[in-house]
């Protein structure tokens, strides 16, 4: 049975990346998909924007929607202080073995917990079942058609508290249109634009970030 491109990562990262360093992790990822196999992870460029929006922002407890390969779990629990941990949601069982394993090669697995299901069964769960009291950050990107409903989901089950940040790739491609309407019309959020361009193409792509107004 031939691989997938995923495994193909993995393999690539295993075989090039210094183990427990996840900046190599990062640029060989990063590396394999613009030379060889393009794919979603959010990339350098938008990647240096979720950066500076964790460091900003030193979040304690962070939620991923879409974890895929694990390259943005990588990026994010690099920078979180100790004791904070970042919760990433992923619901196909090969992506999410995958992304185990990058987590683990990269030395970051003591700070991210892999959840594996759809995020609309997840996150009615995270108060209970994963002792989380209110989310410091989300990063959503997963399908594109699901950032509405559960941003309105996270809401509903009361994970936002004041100054909670939403941050939400791929504005413009493959593009999530309703949700930008939402957000933006939502007087709860204070919204901002962050232009860039796709992963590994010279295409504009965007990030929008909002802030929980409470
Ligand atoms: N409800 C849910 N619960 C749990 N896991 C879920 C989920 N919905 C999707 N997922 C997972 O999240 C990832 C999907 C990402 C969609 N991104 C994309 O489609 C995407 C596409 C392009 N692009 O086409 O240029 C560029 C990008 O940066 C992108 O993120 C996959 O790993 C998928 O299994
Ligand atoms: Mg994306």
């Amino acid at each position: 049975m031939n691989q997938s491109k995923e495994q193909r990562i993995l393999n690539f990262v295993l075989q090039n990346a210094v183990r427990g360093d996840p900046r190599s992790v990062m640029d060989t990822i990063d590396k394999y998909c613009s030379q060889k196999e393009w794919a979603m992870n959010v990339g350098d460029e938008k990647g240096l924007i979720l950066d500076k929006t964790v460091e900003e922002l030193q979040p304690s407890v962070a939620l991923e929607l879409g974890t895929y390969c694990g390259y943005s779990a990588v990026r994010i629990a690099r920078l979180l202080k100790a004791g904070a941990r970042l919760l990433t949601v992923e619901f196909n069982p090969e992506f999410a073995a995958i992304a185990k394993q990058i987590i683990e090669f990269a030395g970051v697995q003591d700070k991210v917990k892999i959840l594996e299901g759809p995020s609309e069964e997840i996150i009615p769960q995270l108060k209970k079942k994963y002792e989380v009291d209110t989310l410091d950050f989300v990063f959503l990107d997963h399908w594109k058609d699901r950032y509405t409903p559960d941003t309105i989901l996270i809401q509903e089950c009361n994970l936002l508290r004041k100054g909670s940040v939403l941050l939400a790739d791929n504005i413009i491609v493959p593009g999530a249109p309703e949700f930008l309407k939402y957000i933006r019309n939502n007087p709860r959020f204070q919204c901002t634009n962050y232009p860039s361009h796709l992963e590994y193409m010279k295409v504009e792509d965007a990030m929008e970030k909002a802030v929980f107004l409470g």
